[in-house]
Order: structure tokens, then C-alpha cells, then sequence
């Protein structure tokens, strides 16, 4: 029998591939493709955790009925000649992290719901010889209906494949130093461009059934750490609260649309807001906290209302996702 040397090489050249998982977006601003996008989305046992024999009927009966005209609406404010906000800043995530990666990783990106598809990214990467792939779901706070989902989603592709690539997988980076720096100096600047100086800064997260976290998703918690680096990062005092309620559960409190409104009533006049766990703005964020939260605010007494974007592809941004992604890469590259 033929022994091998202990430092044989290894059988394949290592050929790195890096996806970035976001949560996805529909193609269109329009009901139908909303409706695409929504049924998808609000399937998903991970996202909406009812029985499917109780839940299918209210949201094939009910919701995709009603919800995607709306929904269709509020995108249509937000949509670019480049598409929908998510779909353009995830894209340029991906090129300006392969600009930095050039000849070391082959970087791509892919949605959880919609266009461009987990499994066609994955397939797509095998073919290209990916032989060690990275996947980067961009949630800084690990939540079982974002983070756990893409890796569900990522795992079930694998399992029709006969030969897996290696697989790693980006950790949840809420109270990673480099984040908690990249937050902090993106709204430093952001503040400094204001033509006012804000009595108080709100920090928004999108929310969560109030259930999720009694039944132990870190979610909540993963928030509340963010906030707390960030305050003592910052040095100065943080407002939390959980946005984009949605059905009829409680969720996560104090929501922040009531955080606007009470902060007026009780007098502050000047508020700036920010949403650390949105790794790129979006419907969420350009919608909601940057329209209606700002009507909010100043219909309940408000007089001056920022709304300070996310790190989306900026430097400072890519600069934190190149090192969290880097180190994870350890022993590969
Ligand atoms: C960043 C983390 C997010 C968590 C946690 C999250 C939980 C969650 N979301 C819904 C329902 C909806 N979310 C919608 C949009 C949306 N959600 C996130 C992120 C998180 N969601 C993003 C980035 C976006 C924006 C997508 C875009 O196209 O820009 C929507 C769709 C819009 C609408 O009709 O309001 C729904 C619905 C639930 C139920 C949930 C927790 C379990
Ligand atoms: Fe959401
Ligand atoms: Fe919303």
C-alpha cells in the first residue's frame, strides 16, 4: 500500500467563493410582484411560525389580498431608476467586496426571497469550481427568520448536491468591535451634515414577535448589546425601539413609531434616527423611519427630524465587512 507524505498537497486547488445572503426584495414595485414576493416571504415557517394549516388560509385568503396593493405603494416611493434600494446597495456590496478580494475569493450575492436565488448562486458557484464556499447572511443580530433561514435555505441546496463544497458560515457580528466602529463613525459623520443638533438619537431595529424571544431566538438580546456597544462607543445616551410591526401578535416594545410620537408629546423637538441591523436601507428604512416616522414626529410636536442611512457600500462599511469576512476566511486564503 501506497503511503501519502503528510504535507501531500491537497487533491484540488482551494477556490474560494463568498455569498452574501440578504433578505430579498420584489422585482417590481407593483401588486403582482409584491404578491410574488410576500407569498414567498410569509411561507416561510422560520418567518411566520404558525401551524401552515391555520396560517396558509389567513394569508392565501386574506393578506395576499389586501397587503400587496399597499405594500406595492409605499415601494413605489422608494424605487430608483436603479430598482429597489436593497437589491441596488446589496449588489454594490458584492462588487466592492470582489474589488477587494481580486484573486482571492469570487464574490457574489443572493436573496433569500426573489431574485437573484440562493440556489442558483450556490449552483452557479459549484460550477465555477468554488470548492470552498462562504456564506454571509448580512444580519448583524442572529435571528431564527433571517440568519437561520439562508442557512436553511443554503443547507437544503446542498443536499441535492453528490459532491459539497466546503462550507463555512458568517457568525452573528452584533457586538463585534469592527461593527460597533463602522456604526459608530457613520453616524458621527452623518450627524456632522445636519444643519441642527438632535436632543436625542433613536436607534431602530426591525421587530419580532415578543414569542421569539421567550423561546430563546438571541434576536432581542443581540439588539440590545449592538445599543449598549454603541452608547458606551459613542459615549452618549441611545434610544431603542422595534419597528415594522406586523400582524397581530405582540411584538418586541416599544415600538418606534410610539417612541417618535411620546418623545414629541414629552418635548423633544429635535431627534435623529438611525437602524444598525439593516446592513443596507431599504423599504424598512426609507419608507418607514425616513417618511412616516419623520410625519410622525412632527404631527405630535417634533420640529427637526434626521434620518441617518445605513452603512450600505460606503468605505467605512466595506472596510468592517472585508475583516469580519477576512477573519472567518482564516486558513483558506
Ligand atoms: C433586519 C432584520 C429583519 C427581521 C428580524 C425581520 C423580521 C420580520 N419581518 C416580517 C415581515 C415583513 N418584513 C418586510 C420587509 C423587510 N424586512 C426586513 C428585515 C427583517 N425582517 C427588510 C430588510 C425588509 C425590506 C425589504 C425590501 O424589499 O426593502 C415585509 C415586506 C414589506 C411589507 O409588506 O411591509 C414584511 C411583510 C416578519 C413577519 C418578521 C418576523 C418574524
Ligand atoms: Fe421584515
Ligand atoms: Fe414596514
Amino acid at each position: 500500500m501506497m503511503t501519502l507524505p503528510i504535507d501531500h498537497p491537497p487533491v484540488a486547488t482551494p477556490k474560494v467563493g463568498v455569498l452574501l445572503v440578504n433578505l430579498g426584495t420584489p422585482d417590481a414595485p407593483t401588486t403582482s410582484a409584491v404578491k410574488r414576493y410576500l407569498k414567498q416571504f410569509l411561507s416561510d415557517r422560520r418567518v411566520v411560525e404558525i401551524p401552515p394549516l391555520l396560517w396558509q388560509p389567513i394569508l392565501r385568503g386574506i393578506i395576499l389580498n389586501t397587503r400587496p396593493q399597499k405594500s406595492a405603494k409605499a415601494y413605489a416611493k422608494v424605487w430608483t431608476e436603479k430598482g429597489s434600494p436593497l437589491a441596488f446597495f446589496t449588489a454594490g456590496q458584492a462588487e466592492a467586496l470582489q474589488a477587494r478580494m481580486e484573486g482571492i475569493a469570487d464574490v457574489r450575492y443572493a436573496m433569500r426571497y426573489g431574485n437573484p436565488s440562493v440556489a442558483d448562486q450556490l449552483a452557479a458557484m459549484k460550477a465555477a469550481g468554488c470548492n470552498r464556499i462562504f456564506i454571509a447572511p448580512l444580519y448583524p443580530q442572529y435571528s431564527g427568520a433571517t440568519t437561520g433561514t439562508v442557512l436553511d435555505e443554503a443547507y437544503a441546496t446542498l443536499t441535492a448536491m453528490r459532491w459539497h463544497p466546503a462550507i463555512r458560515t458568517l457568525p452573528a457580528y452584533h457586538d463585534d468591535a469592527r461593527y460597533i466602529g463602522a456604526l459608530k463613525s457613520s453616524i458621527e459623520a452623518s450627524l456632522a451634515k445636519l444643519d441642527f443638533v438632535p436632543d436625542a438619537l433613536v436607534i431602530s431595529f426591525h421587530g419580532m414577535p415578543e414569542r421569539t424571544l421567550h423561546l430563546g431566538d438571541p434576536y432581542h438580546c443581540h439588539c440590545q448589546k449592538t445599543a449598549r456597544l454603541l452608547s458606551e462607543a459613542m459615549g452618549r445616551a441611545l434610544i431603542v425601539s422595534f419597528q415594522s410591526r406586523f400582524g397581530r401578535a405582540k411584538w418586541l416594545e416599544p415600538a418606534t413609531d410610539n417612541t417618535l410620537m411620546k418623545l414629541a408629546r414629552e418635548g423633544t423637538k429635535k431627534v435623529a434616527i438611525f437602524a444598525p441591523g439593516f446592513s443596507v436601507d431599504c423599504l424598512e428604512t426609507l419608507e418607514e423611519l425616513a417618511m412616516q416616522g419623520h410625519e410622525q414626529f412632527e404631527e405630535a410636536g417634533g420640529t427637526h427630524y434626521a434620518y441617518l442611512p445605513c452603512l450600505n457600500d460606503s468605505d467605512v462599511g466595506m472596510d468592517m465587512l472585508e475583516q469580519i469576512i477576512a477573519q472567518e476566511l482564516a486558513g483558506w486564503i
